[in-house]
């Protein structure tokens, strides 16, 4: 549309400079890194050879590829490969999320409004209300669904078919789900994080995308610090962008510094990282300590400390999950530079 549509001349509007918000900026620019295919998709091999065996069976027998839950933490792609099952296959997606999904009559409006063969995603699938989840559960076995009408004794259940679908789920906390809506999924893709080299490949990827040039010691330092997952690589990537064009500076002194800079370590730990080892060690002389509390502490929600810091916390042997709580091991203390007390957690080999 003109600006001209809009009631004022070309001149006045391009001196207005409306800004960006940060988050709308960050979508588009994830938006456009997203890898449209499986064979652009980066690493997951295993994954990715399920699902295209999944999808080819499905077009061989003209049908509707079966339910899939893709299992794993932020940022590792099950967006991405949600859109990818709906490419690949040829049919058109909707995009929802548990969140939105609040009463059985959401699921009932999105479900009925489906075309045939089409692709549902829910994200946070965990997090949609227990009485939407009961009226997925016939939706997912007999593309039915059951929409009482009325009220108390005089209520009655008007059946109503739907148009065969295709339920992609992600979930970042599958233990969640209920066993019935597990169950339901022909399959579920369980995400790895990434190993530096594949990190590497994205942010490789992305590069080429953005027409950046990057030597392979910055792509390495990057990759390194991206706590295995896609998203933070190309994340840092932006910064690093941002930081040369700014400053002029380029290779590994730029990338070092421009992380510095932005609070990520050479272990590619954030501040709620650092927030979570520090608490549990400086309030709680390194745990035990129950999430509940822990989250307090740091001022965070329980369920981001345990979606988004603990798995990469965890899987970097910087905390321990024991039946009594969080702890921290040596190399936590070690990594913050604090003086290891000697306990009976240390003593056990934590
Ligand atoms: N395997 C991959 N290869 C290349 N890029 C990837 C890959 N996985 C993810 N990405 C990039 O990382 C970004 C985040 O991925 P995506 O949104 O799919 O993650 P997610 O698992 O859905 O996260 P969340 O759980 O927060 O919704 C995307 O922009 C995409 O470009």
């Amino acid at each position: 549309m003109s600006s001209e549509a809009f009631g004022f001349e070309r001149s006045s509007v391009e001196s207005v400079v409306v800004p960006v918000p940060e988050s709308t900026a960050e979508l588009a620019f994830e938006g456009a890194l997203r890898p449209r295919s499986l064979s652009e998709f980066v690493g997951q091999t295993k994954v990715r050879a399920q699902l295209e065996l999944l999808l080819q069976a499905a077009a061989l027998q003209s049908r509707t590829p079966d339910h899939i839950l893709l299992a794993g933490p932020p940022g590792l792609g099950k967006t991405t490969l949600a859109m990818i099952v709906a490419h690949e296959s040829d049919r058109p997606l909707r995009m929802s999320s548990g969140p939105a999904i609040q009463h059985a009559g959401d699921l009932a409006a999105l479900l009925s409004s489906l075309v045939p063969g089409e692709v549902l995603f829910i994200d946070e699938i965990h997090r949609m209300a227990r009485s939407a989840e009961e009226m997925l559960y016939l939706a997912m076995e007999d593309f039915r669904i059951d929409i009482m009408v009325g009220k108390g004794a005089g209520a009655t259940s008007i059946p109503l078919d739907l148009a065969p679908f295709t339920l992609v789920g992600a979930t970042t906390r599958s233990g969640l789900l209920p066993n019935p809506l597990r169950d339901r999924f022909g399959f579920t893709a369980h995400l790895e994080f990434y190993s530096d080299d594949e990190l590497a490949h994205v942010i490789s990827r992305a590069s080429r995308l953005l027409e950046l040039e990057i030597d392979s010691e910055s792509l390495g330092e990057i990759a390194g610090r991206s706590r295995g997952t896609p998203r933070i690589a190309n994340r840092l990537l932006r910064r690093v962008r941002d930081f040369s064009l700014v400053n002029g500076r380029e290779g590994l002194e730029a990338v070092q510094a421009a992380l510095k800079l932005y609070d990520v370590d050479d272990l590619g730990l954030d501040r709620l990282d650092r927030a979570v080892l520090s608490t549990i060690i400086q309030q709680f002389g390194g745990g035990p300590v129950g999430l509940g509390t822990l989250a307090a502490s740091v001022g965070e929600e329980a369920e981001t400390i345990e979606s988004v810091a603990e798995p990469f916390l965890v899987r970097m042997g910087l905390i321990s999950r024991t039946p009594r709580g969080r702890v921290a091991t040596r190399k936590a203390w070690e990594h913050l530079g604090i003086a290891q007390r000697e306990s009976a957690l240390f003593r056990d080999g934590l």
